[in-house]
């Protein structure tokens, strides 16, 4: 037994040892910055020196954190043997160890606190089973310190130790001097120069500083930058180095760096594309509770946590004795794997109970089962997909998870809005993309997407997000709602398409509901979005430490297949068309009142006799307006029971008397009616009848012509 654990407890030092060799390699290797440099010596540094005094630190880098101190108070036991005091101290690390193993509880809840802290990110991303192992070996150490009585080549290793990790310490500083020395006299290759490069074997350590030289510049490029060298010129190298440092093609990246100008944000991405997510999975509320869940699988040998504050299914699983897609309850339906980002379309969807929705492009059905679960098994459930082949994978993972209100179907997401239209009151439309966001899961998208690619999606993007909303029912009394998702960072496959249907469709985007995520662009280089693009959310990698994502939420506004403008405009049209109609309606109204009104005063006036000739005598000798009013009160209308058109009659009949008065007023007038015809002005009348003057008149001019003529004649 004894023997064993010194052999263990020299086998757990030559690792410690190792791992201090791998990680002096690591540091002389990911010297990106000289900030992240720095950064690395201070964390070497203060793992080697406080490290093992922090109980989180120890679970996560077991190995970092069990660094050399107790080998120190260790040298002072062997040389004194059998001393009381070092039994003292056997006793006290024994119960020491004791209390570690019942603390484990607590370290868990406080990596579950720490779930989204970047340190922990590193801890899980890997998910690097091997670090666990290491905390065995932490136990082998504190057993070999403990029972380690004379075994001087151990001693001696561990002075060796303290000196190599001094060493790695003043390598680091140098090795950072000679880095700040570089950067006065960095060059800037050519492109050319690059390309060339590429064509013989790439010194990846030689491109890995350059990279951090050029994002330094450019972060300072006013007083770092050659003057005879451009941005244009450095961004380009940096493109260059870039693509060959972590295997994209030129269009990718370039599209990457547009995203994030930030250099370090950059890297942090791109670093992130390269390894995996957490391992997450979601609890089947059709079956059971997560809390339940957690315990079942915590008892098959799964070491499993809640996934993150914001969901109430997502689990995640530190690591797992048996394969997570293999257990009695993976089988049994009760939970799907699924990452945490695909949990949040259908959080923002929100189906209710007895809802009619379309999952458009469904399999292989995770977030249809999670709509399933959020409907309770109740209303209809269509989902959907173009490939059959894949509608296979649906229908399997619907019947394992116990859904029952669901109806599978092989369509174009296209054929929705022929096929129903209005027809559903939520639809989720998680469209096919390029894939942006799930790098990790295939590295072949680093180099397959191109311009035509991309441009290729863009379209089929347009395309069914059309058809989902045109499938919609705007009407529906709780619903109307379209949740737009991908799995892609790119604009043109994101806020591109959700600002095409606004401009397309009378919809509106609405707040997601969902707690994390970066807004969405209102604004991306040659790109100007509907302001309100910005309640939409991202997710990236290197953030949220869940795939790259982006969801939009839109209320559809009417059941027009038109334009919010074009609908606008209609509206506009109807509403003046029918005001237009009304006045003219009304103005008819008033001439045939004002007829009726007529014709009721000449049959008053009938009925009335002589009074009422009389009192308009009295009017035309000039009776007050009052007297005009008692005629309206004593009118036979004021009998009709409607108030309203009492008062309407009385009105027009004003009216008509202020004609009447106006008419009094002009000159040509003196009576309704009846025309004064204006004097002609008196013309001279001669006394001999017209006949006969003409005739006079032509015998006299004849006359004169006769004598004219003669007086001519010689
Ligand atoms: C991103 S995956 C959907 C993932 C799924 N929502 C899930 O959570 O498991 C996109 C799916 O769209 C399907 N698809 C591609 N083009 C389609 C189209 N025109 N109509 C309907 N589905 C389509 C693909 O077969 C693919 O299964």
């Amino acid at each position: 037994m004894f023997i064993t654990r010194i052999f263990s407890a020299r086998i757990s030092n030559l690792v410690f040892l190792n791992f201090i060799l791998i990680d002096s390699k690591r540091n002389d290797a990911n010297l990106v910055s000289r900030e992240m440099a720095i950064q690395k010596k201070k964390k070497v540094a203060a793992a080697a020196v406080a490290a093992p005094e922090d109980p989180k630190k120890a679970v996560k880098r077991p190995v970092e954190a069990s660094a050399p101190t107790p080998k120190k108070k260790k040298k002072v036991v062997v040389k004194n043997g059998g001393d009381v005091s070092a039994k003292k101290k056997k006793v006290v690390k024994k119960v020491k160890k004791v209390t570690e193993e019942e603390e484990e509880p607590v370290e868990k809840e406080v990596s579950k606190l720490q779930l989204l802290d970047d340190d922990d990110e590193e801890g899980l991303d890997g998910l690097d089973f091997t670090q666990q192992e290491g905390s065995d070996d932490d136990d082998l150490r504190d057993d070999y310190s403990d029972d380690d009585d004379d075994d001087l080549p151990i001693e001696k290793k561990s002075a060796a130790l303290d000196k190599k990790k001094e060493k790695i310490l003043k390598e680091g500083e140098e090795e950072l001097q000679l880095n700040i020395a570089n950067q006065a006299t960095f060059e800037l290759p050519s492109v050319e120069e690059i390309e060339n490069e590429m064509k013989s074997v790439p010194n990846l350590e030689i491109i890995k500083q350059r990279i951090a030289d050029v994002i330094q510049v450019l972060g300072d490029f006013k007083n770092r930058r050659d003057p005879a060298k451009s941005r244009t010129q450095y961004v380009e190298v940096l493109k260059k180095d870039l693509c060959s440092q972590y295997g994209y093609n030129d269009y990718l990246m370039g599209k990457f760096m547009d995203l994030f100008p930030n250099g370090a944000e950059l890297l942090e991405f791109l670093e992130a594309n390269d390894n995996p997510r957490p391992v997450t999975i979601r609890a089947n509320s059709l079956k059971v509770k997560r809390r339940d869940l957690a315990k079942n699988l915590i008892n098959r040998g799964m070491n499993v946590d809640p996934a993150a504050e914001w969901t109430k299914v997502g689990l995640v699983v530190y690591d797992s004795q048996v394969p997570v897609g293999a257990t009695p309850e993976y089988l049994a339906g009760h939970y799907m794997i699924q990452g945490l980002n695909s949990l949040l379309p259908v959080m923002a969807l929100a189906p209710q109970p007895g809802d009619r929705v379309l999952d458009m492009c469904s399999a292989p059905g995770g977030k249809t089962s999670h709509i399933a679960a959020l409907m309770k098994n109740s209303g209809t459930l269509f989902a959907n997909d173009a490939s059959f082949d894949r509608c296979r994978a649906i229908i399997g993972n619907l019947h394992r998870l116990g859904v029952n209100n669901a109806v599978v179907c092989n369509l174009g997401g296209e054929e929705f809005s022929k096929i129903k239209p209005n027809g559903f009151d939520r639809i989720l439309l998680d469209a096919p993309c390029s894939g942006t966001g799930v790098i990790w899961k295939d590295q072949s998208v680093k180099t397959s997407k191109d311009s035509q690619d991309v441009q290729r999606r863009h379209t089929v993007q347009r395309q069914l997000i059309l058809s989902a909303l045109d499938s919609l029912d705007a009407n529906s009394p709780n619903g109307g709602y379209l949740v737009y998702s991908t799995c892609s960072v790119l604009v043109e496959e994101n806020e591109a398409v959700v600002n095409f249907l606004l401009e397309r469709r009378h919809c509106e985007l609405v707040p997601t509901g969902l707690a994390i995520g970066v807004d969405g662009y209102t604004r991306f280089r040659d790109y100007r979005f509907h302001p309100s693009l910005s309640m939409t959310k991202r997710y990236y990698p290197h953030v949220h430490n869940i795939d790259g994502f982006y969801v939009a939420k839109i209320k559809k506004l009417s059941n027009a297949k038109m334009s919010k403008q074009a609908v606008l405009e209609m509206e506009k049209e109807k509403a003046s068309a029918k005001s237009q109609k009304k006045k003219q309606a009304a103005e008819e109204a008033e001439d045939s009142e004002e007829e009726s009104g007529d014709e009721e005063k000449a049959q008053n006036g009938k009925a009335n006799g002589k009074a009422e000739a009389g009192k308009k005598k009295n009017k035309k000798k000039g009776g007050d307006d009052s007297d005009d009013d008692e005629d309206v009160e004593t009118a036979p209308m004021k009998n009709i029971g409607s108030g309203a058109r009492a008062n309407k009659k009385r009105r027009n009949q004003k009216k008509a008397a202020a004609k009447q008065a106006a008419v009094k007023e002009d000159d040509g007038f003196n009576t309704v009616g009846n025309v004064k015809r204006a004097k002609k002005p008196t013309q001279f009348k001669s006394k001999v009848p017209k006949r006969a003057a003409a005739r006079t008149g032509a015998k006299s001019v004849k006359n004169r012509r006769k004598k004219m003529l003669a007086k001519q004649q010689p």
